[in-house]
């Protein structure tokens, strides 16, 4: 392992070498959760047309003007509306229509009256209270005028966005797609959960982790299953999946061990690298056959530090988004923590109510039970030995 990099170094050396995804035409639903390549135009005004609030009435404001339940106003009905109806439709003074929610309101009327407010006669209507001209008319454009953006490029296609696209007419849209990403673990020692153990032998849990991860990030993971330590196998198992795969991910054999099984596999084709942070010292990055391979540490809790802040960023820039971790703020910290001199130290943490965070107190890289009880990661900065309860200090709140 050569060079000791700075985490900023490797991020930016990580982000000179990952590209956008090339945009997809996408149907609506498939294209729930991606990110928006296009500015979308509503091509008519929505509402499309002037239509009713309410089941109820149509009428000339000024016909009702003086109606109350003492002094009630009776007019003659000369016909029903209801949502879809085609049909052009009229009324003059003196006369009204039944209308219902979100059928178009007829010439003529300028007012609806609920149907709570009158008798809720066929024929004739008898109404007891006065409505203000406009009352219960949805005025079209009054949501979005015609050829008002609706979307900009870069938003997340959540439900209301999919919504949207739908209201304006929108059967397919131009997006970045979700970054597929193959997660592969790496160990003689790791068997699939819901197997039994033998001595020695331990549950592998990064491949899930960082699958969840992937997902949390915005990129479709999949899981593939843990490799033995085996470099010719490795090398095997990860071009295979470079057909599938945007990027790949692996966990462990990356150190000093005597069988590390990716660095071996990978050693000339990748740049494998000390940065200076803890946990993730250990770190691998490149191009395999134009497809960026992430290879994280072993320790549980390094490998998920590292996605953190390397992975995320550049599974965010992939879709076209900003290259951030997860949401950053400052909290004040509610007892002193200790951090080796010139390395990024990212403890983990519980935020408590009045912005304070608490550090754990097992800050081991093996350590699952406290990360997965955290909600924040502590970030050091590399010039701080310790830092006084009290202190502010920044945090990244875990997606
Ligand atoms: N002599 C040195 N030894 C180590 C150094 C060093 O600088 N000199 N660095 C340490 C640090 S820091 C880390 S981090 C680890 C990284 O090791 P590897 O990436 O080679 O990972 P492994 O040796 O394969 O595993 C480490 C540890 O994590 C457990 N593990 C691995 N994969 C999984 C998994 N999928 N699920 C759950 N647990 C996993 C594995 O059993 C080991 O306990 O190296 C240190 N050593
Ligand atoms: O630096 Mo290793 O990644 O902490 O345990």
């Amino acid at each position: 392992m050569s060079p000791v990099r700075t985490v900023d170094e490797h991020l930016a050396a990580i982000l000179a070498a990952v590209r956008p995804l090339t945009p997809l035409d996408l149907a609506l639903l498939e294209a729930e959760g991606t990110i928006l390549a296009e500015p979308v135009a509503a091509p008519v005004p929505l509402p499309p047309f002037d239509n009713s609030a309410m089941d109820g009435y149509a009428v000339v404001a000024a016909d009702v003007a003086g109606a109350t339940e003492q002094t009630p106003v009776t007019l003659p009905v000369v016909g029903d509306v209801a949502a879809g109806d085609t049909g052009v439709s009229a009324i003059a003074s003196g006369m009204c229509t039944r209308i219902m929610t979100g059928a178009p309101v007829p010439a003529g009327a300028d007012a609806v009256v609920p149907v709570e407010w009158t008798d809720g006669g066929i024929v004739s209507v008898r109404i007891d209270r006065s409505v203000p001209p406009g009352h219960y008319i949805r005025r079209a454009g009054e949501d979005v005028a015609e050829g008002q953006v609706v979307l900009e490029p870069g938003v997340r296609l959540g439900a209301p966005q999919i919504g949207m696209l739908a209201a304006v007419g929108r059967a397919r849209v131009r997006v970045r797609p979700r970054p597929r990403v193959v997660v592969l673990s790496t160990g003689d020692e790791l068997r699939e959960p819901g197997s039994p153990l033998a001595p020695g032998q331990i549950w592998d849990s990064n491949s899930f982790m960082i699958t969840a991860a992937v997902h949390e990030a915005g990129g479709v993971g999949f899981r593939h299953s843990a490799l033995v330590d085996a470099p010719e196998k490795v090398l095997a198992a990860l071009r295979e999946q470079l057909t599938r795969a945007d990027a790949v991910i692996t966990t462990g054999g990356v150190s000093m061990g005597a069988r590390d099984v990716v660095k071996e596999a990978l050693a000339g084709t990748l740049t494998f690298t000390k940065v200076a942070m803890r946990p993730g010292k250990p770190q691998g990055f490149g191009l395999l056959d134009g497809v960026p391979v992430f290879t994280l540490p072993g320790n549980p809790v390094s490998a998920y530090v590292s996605f953190q802040v390397f992975v995320r960023p550049a599974l965010r820039a992939m879709q076209g988004l900003p290259p951030e971790p997860p949401s950053a703020g400052t909290a004040v910290l509610a007892e002193p923590v200790r951090s080796p001199r010139g390395l990024r130290h990212y403890l983990r943490g519980r935020l408590t109510g009045g912005g304070a965070v608490t550090p754990a107190s097992a800050q081991g890289s093996h350590q699952m039970g406290a990360l997965a009880a955290a909600d924040a990661l502590i970030v050091v900065p590399e010039e701080r030995e310790h830092m006084a309860a009290g202190e502010e200090v920044e945090i990244w709140r875990l997606p």
